[in-house]
Parts: structure tokens; sequence; C-alpha cells
């Protein structure tokens, strides 16, 4: 497996093995052995998500769980492509507020890591797009949350001309600038 670090320390992006042949490929999409030994990472997952969105130019996001519920999320695009994101949201960060992105789909097999602390979203690049995820915690509605998808004071670059669709959650989210993260950075990474 394909380790890269991101300008986020913590946040990578990963890309399994392909076997190829003439029937199409195999790939072991997540193996924790594997992700202990490549990227240093030994996250306990205990749900897997999976979403199918119709249109190109959707955003969903930008989202988190928060303490005691927090997630940490391994995404990977089953069909289609995306544009993945993650927002360092924890105070005292030395990147709080910094976000990366990195482009996941069918054909690249990449995949990114999201620890706990990081608002999560991304933008589809295409219709029928699926986005896959193993999530380190259950879903807890009261513990969800979500941050507005262009804030200002974040500024990410989406690559989506327009307003996207949107959820009536997302278009009326606060923005990042309002937001009382519930997250603390605790030094090292
Ligand atoms: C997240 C989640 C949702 N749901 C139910 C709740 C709603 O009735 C329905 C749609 O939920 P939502 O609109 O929050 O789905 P997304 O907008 O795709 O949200 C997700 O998108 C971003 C990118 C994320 O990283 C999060 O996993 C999650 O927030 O599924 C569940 O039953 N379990 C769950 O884990």
């Amino acid at each position: 497996m394909q380790v890269e670090q991101t300008a986020l320390p913590g946040v990578l992006v990963l890309t399994p093995r392909r076997f190829g042949d003439h029937r199409g490929f195999f790939s072991e999409s997540w193996n924790k052995r594997v992700l202990a030994e490549a990227a240093g990472i030994e996250p306990e997952f205990v749900q897997d998500n999976h979403s199918l969105s119709r249109e190109g130019g959707t955003v969903r996001g930008l989202h988190f769980q928060s303490p005691p519920h927090a997630q940490g999320k391994l995404v990977r695009c089953g069909r289609g492509r995306l544009y993945d994101v993650a927002v360092d949201a924890r105070k005292g960060s030395p990147t709080f507020g910094q976000w990366v992105g990195a482009e996941l789909s069918f054909e690249n097999g990449r995949q990114l890591w999201v620890p706990a602390g990081f608002l999560h979203g991304f933008a589809t690049r295409e219709p029928d797009t699926e986005i896959v995820y193993k999530c380190t915690d259950y879903y807890v509605p009261e513990c969800d949350g979500a941050v507005r998808w262009d804030s200002p004071s974040i500024g990410i670059d989406w690559g989506v001309a327009g307003t996207p669709v949107l959820s009536e959650k997302d278009a009326a989210a606060p923005d990042f600038a309002d937001f009382d993260s519930p997250f603390t950075w605790e030094g090292g990474q």
C-alpha cells in the first residue's frame, strides 16, 4: 500500500495495491495489519457507510461527530469521482482551520484517512458517484454536527462551479468562524 503524507499531519492518502488481470482487478481495500505496518495507524472500525450522490457538483459536508463519539474515517470512492476534504478543527493545533483535499475515484483507488478532530466533506465530480467509508465510532445523531461548506474562514476550493447540490442541513450550517469546536489538539502530530 502506498502512503502519502498531506499538509495536515495525521491526514493520509492511501493507495492499496491492485492486482489486475484479464477479468479486471482485485484489491484488499482495508487490511488492519497493512494499515498498521505501512501507515502506523490502528483504527478500530465499527461502522461502514455508503452513500450515492446522483448529481455531479453535489457537496456533502462539512461534518463531524463531537466527543465522546468523534469518528475517524477511512474514505474511498466506490463509483465515479469525488474531491474529498479534511479540515483541522482541533483547538490549539498549529494547522487549526487549515484544509487538504484529494481526488478519490473508482479508477485511482485512492483513499483518505481522516482522523477524529477533523471535519469531513466531499464534492462529487461525476453523476452517480458512490462514497464508502469506515468509521471508528457509531452514528450518534445527538453528536452529529456540520459547518458551512463554503466558510470564508476556511476557503476550500471545491472545484464546483456555482452553488452545489446540498442537503437542507448543509445549506443551513454555521460558518467556521462562528463554530465553537468541541475538539482540542493533544500535541504530537
Ligand atoms: C451519517 C449517518 C446518517 N444516517 C442517516 C441520517 C439521515 O436520515 C440520513 C442521511 O444523513 P446525512 O444527510 O447526514 O448524510 P450525509 O450528508 O451523507 O452525511 C455524511 O456525510 C459526510 C461526508 C460524513 O463524513 C458523515 O459520515 C455524514 O455526516 O442517514 C445514519 O443512519 N447513519 C449515519 O452514520
